[in-house]
């Protein structure tokens, strides 16, 4: 395979990828095996060799008698990766006899596994452990605050392992904390029977870790079921690009995205997105003008918020107090109840701008619970669907600006809008509201959106949800061909033929 990327260095991104030759969406640019993978610093007990938590009971490895495993049968046969692999248990083994290293120790240091199984690697891959230590660490910035302190366990747990071999022990723990916040990527772990949900995980990949980011990224990444992390172009990338990895949320404000790069990242961003005021014309933070009533108000890069119609100025405390309102109010409300959000999506309106992140984000919830009570219900009103698809429809021009080319949220809502759409015309049609042909064009209006969500959803890796997704919607596209041909036939056994009367919806 020829390069599809290269590792430059600049003064403001540091080291960094750049695009090799011209890259199509959906092209593969990097695959990637974890350096390490672990349990985040704050979990509660999991196995170490599956992942599944251990709420009350666990047994311990019986090779080593160190680490905390599954009870009962042992950890689920189709998690069959053995993350507690032999080399780490022969080490363990060792440190229970060399310096009594006992299963409690390793219960009560689980937060800390991640940072011994980088270091243990010092020894059984040490090239690998050379590359990793040349990771971004914002050391200097991370000395002066509190992460450093947070990490003391984890410095005493692995020094009294004696582990390391030289008094730059501390530095040498604190570094390998860094390198894990700084560089890490969120993997799901096994869904957890019976609860429906994973736990995440946290991996380092060293090549995905030079990934340098924007508010608007170019590629779209996904870790599947063998933890590879595998990232693809998501739009055109012209020889020479760099490469960019989107580390924050598209759909949160500047302030959020910032403040979450600033603290975790150590950078402040620059990018095209967060210098526009209005975020790509979006108005993702913007808020409704008290004095013109139309306008609407943004903070500008000197920290002032002001109406872009009117151009009154306002005191940012006020404008600042006012979000800070709304989002209080949404962290209290039940998400799961549409009356809940229907009315703080009314009350909120009136204040934020009809793109505000609170508002998506309140739109994106009750979507969901639309969809439960549509697929739930064995007859769903008609009301419901539209609300549903008004609701998807709002969301898609923001993601199309925020996530261009393939998106996994896109992906969803593509989906869900040709759902609701197939659902709305076959009651429309059962109840006589439309013809066959109107039947015809909606159905095949929904099949533009499935179609564009199949495109994206297709590079998803198999047992993720957005894979079941993929073949859930393969199965939907199968279905709605039969469908489509069928009413075809109603439509010629009437003794017309079929032409469409609506471009689209
Ligand atoms: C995952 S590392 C990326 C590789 C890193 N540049 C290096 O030299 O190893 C993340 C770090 O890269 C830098 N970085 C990434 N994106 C950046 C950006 N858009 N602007 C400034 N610095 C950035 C920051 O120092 C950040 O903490």
């Amino acid at each position: 395979m020829h390069a599809r990327y290269e590792i430059q260095r600049s003064d403001t991104l540091g080291r960094h990828l750049a695009a090799a030759k011209d890259l199509k969406p959906g092209e593969t640019i990097i695959s990637d095996e974890p350096y390490v993978l672990g349990p985040t610093s704050d979990s509660s007990l999991v196995c170490y060799n599956c992942y599944l938590p251990l709420i009350s009971k666990f047994l311990v490895c019986k090779n080593c008698a160190v680490a905390p495993v599954c009870p009962g049968e042992g950890c689920p046969e189709s998690l069959s990766k053995k993350c507690h692999n032999s080399t780490e248990c022969e080490l363990f083994r060792d440190l229970k006899l060399t310096k009594g290293v006992g299963p409690m120790t390793m219960v009560q240091n689980v937060g800390s596994l991640l940072a011994l199984r980088a270091i243990l690697k010092k020894e059984t891959d040490p090239k690998a452990w050379e590359e990793f230590m040349k990771l971004e660490t914002h050391l200097e910035e991370r000395k002066k605050s509190n992460i450093w302190e947070y990490y003391e366990n984890t410095v005493k747990f692995i020094t009294s392992l004696g582990v390391l071999d030289n008094t730059q022990d501390e530095y040498i723990v604190q570094k390998v904390c860094g390198a894990i916040d700084v560089n890490s990527f969120e993997v799901r772990g096994p869904p957890i029977p019976a609860l429906g949900y994973s736990q995440p995980l946290r991996g380092v990949y060293l090549k995905a870790s030079l990934l340098t980011h924007d508010c608007v990224g170019n590629t779209h990444v996904s870790i599947n079921d063998n933890n590879v992390l595998v990232c693809h172009a998501s739009m055109d990338i012209k020889k020479g690009e760099v490469i960019y990895y989107n580390y924050t949320d598209p759909l949160k404000g500047t302030s959020l995205r910032q403040h979450h790069l600033l603290v975790g990242k150590y950078f402040k961003c620059n990018c095209d997105r967060c210098k526009d005021c209005t975020e790509l014309g979006t108005n993702i933070s913007s808020v409704i003008c008290t004095e013109c009533k139309t306008g609407y108000v943004s903070k500008s890069s000197d920290q002032q918020w002001t109406c872009h119609d009117c151009k009154k100025q306002f005191d940012h405390s006020n404008i600042e107090h006012k979000v800070q309102c709304c989002s209080d109010k949404f962290d209290v409300i039940n998400k799961k109840n549409e009356k809940e959000l229907e009315e703080y999506i009314r009350n909120v309106s009136k204040i934020l701008a009809p793109n505000h992140y609170l508002l998506l984000e309140a739109t994106q919830h009750l979507a969901g619970v639309l969809r439960d009570t549509i697929n739930r219900e064995p007859h769903p009103t008609k009301k419901l669907m539209r609300r549903k698809l008004q609701l998807c429809q709002e969301l898609l021009p923001i993601l199309e600006k925020l996530c261009p080319g393939i998106s996994r949220t896109k992906a969803i809502t593509l989906y869900e809008i040709h759902a609701t759409m197939v659902q709305l015309a076959k009651k429309l049609f059962d109840s006589r509201e439309i013809t066959g042909t109107g039947y015809m064009d909606k159905l095949l209006n929904a099949e533009k959106y499935l179609k564009r969500a199949l495109e994206m959803l297709f590079i998803e890796p198999g047992n993720s949800p957005e894979g079941e997704l993929c073949a859930k919607a393969l199965e939907e596209y199968r279905a709605l061909k039969v469908t489509m041909n069928n009413v075809l036939d109603g439509i010629h056994a009437e003794g017309k033929t079929y032409m469409t009367t609506s471009k689209s919806e």
